[in-house]
């Protein structure tokens, strides 16, 4: 196995089925196969590491349109299968390696059955740091929230409190944090000084895939400079690209992090407190309810209910108010 390849992740749960499905192919085909990892997705674009550094692939027709509908696009993290295109400087992914893990989110695909399916905002991570900031972000129940979603996508989650120079004291902090679950490491970090995320160097070992995850503002591009000190990932990966003598596109989301590791910067996942609604605020459905006649109007069949009427005026998204509704009732149920 070579080095290259581990140091971008691959293992044996990504060998032994690479080489079970280049036992399908013709032997010209197994021959000219790649692994490849999926390092940058933009629209139809996908650029991709091999052992030999990055390169830019295009999807083949047979994962664009698979005939059972079941699409299987890559997701960045992927491990894919790849094959030259002739006479191009470019590959072709023929084949998506099973994943080890995956984080997803349920989209609504319309239709008249109000379909829900399942789009993959990250393959293959490893470790999920869910970063909060010590001033108003701070909310145990919410990191209680983002330690299930990271655990339902395979990953292992880990807190981080950021910003620990806005307090006087951060243990109050960090025990809060720990009670929010007994296996979970928290981290007291400042992803603006020197040395302020040493803590998670542990993590950043080589082969091993970290992402970022926790509300705008918390600090995650901060974090992510730090880690790969300024552009260190795109000189790096202009430096392989010379070696053949061409220019590549850079990634933009999966980064070599130099001495080890490597880190998702993705805006799906960025945004992850947006899209969760067991995450998002509801203010404008909380602004609506305030003017609601009765103070503990349900916003189902009361009189004078602000919120019916705005989705009965088109201003409100009715599934958006479903949304809302269930986290009501889960926080009641908790709170009993
Ligand atoms: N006081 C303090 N400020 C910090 C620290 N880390 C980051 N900041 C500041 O917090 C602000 C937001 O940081 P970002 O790194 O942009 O936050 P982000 O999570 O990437 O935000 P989005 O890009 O919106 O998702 C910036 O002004 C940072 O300089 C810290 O440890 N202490
Ligand atoms: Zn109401």
């Amino acid at each position: 196995m070579s080095e290259a390849l581990t140091a971008l992740g691959w293992d044996d749960t990504f060998a032994q089925p690479y080489d079970a499905y280049l036992d399908t192919l013709s032997a010209d085909d197994a021959g000219v196969s790649v692994p490849a990892r999926v390092v940058g997705v933009e629209r139809a674009a996908y650029q991709l590491r091999t052992e030999h550094g990055p390169s830019e692939a295009l999807l083949a027709g047979t994962l664009q349109h698979a005939p059972d509908g079941a699409r299987v696009a890559p997701a960045i993290g992927d491990w894919v299968v790849a094959r030259p295109i002739e006479g191009e400087d470019r590959y072709r992914i023929v084949h998506v390696l099973p994943r080890k893990t995956t984080f997803s989110r349920a989209v609504n695909a319309g239709g008249p059955r109000r379909a829900v399916s399942e789009q993959v905002i990250a393959a293959n991570v490893d470790v999920i740091l869910i970063v909060t900031a010590l001033d108003e972000d701070f909310n145990p129940p919410r990191l209680g929230r983002y330690v299930t979603a990271v655990r339902a996508s395979g990953a292992q989650p880990v807190i981080l409190l950021n910003k620990t120079d806005l307090v006087p004291d951060v243990l109050p902090f960090l025990e809060a944090a720990r009670a929010v679950s007994e296996d979970v490491p928290v981290h007291a970090i400042r992803a603006d000084a020197p040395g302020g995320q040493d803590a998670l160097r542990a993590y950043l070992r080589p082969g091993v895939t970290v992402a970022l995850i926790g509300s705008s503002g918390v600090g995650k591009s901060t974090l992510t400079n730090a880690l790969l000190g300024r552009d260190a990932a795109l000189t790096g990966e202009v430096r392989a690209a010379d070696r053949q003598g061409r220019h590549t596109t850079t990634s933009r989301t999966l980064y070599v992090v130099p001495g080890g590791g490597l880190l998702i910067d993705n805006p799906g996942l960025r945004e992850i407190a947006v899209w969760d609604p067991n995450l998002a605020a509801f203010e404008e459905i909380e602004a609506l309810a305030a003017q609601c006649r009765f103070r503990k109007c349900t916003h189902t069949t009361e009189p004078g209910c602000a919120v019916q009427a705005a989705v009965r005026a088109g201003r409100l998204d009715p599934d958006r108010l479903d949304a809302y509704r269930e986290q009501q009732t889960t926080r009641r149920a908790r709170r009993r």
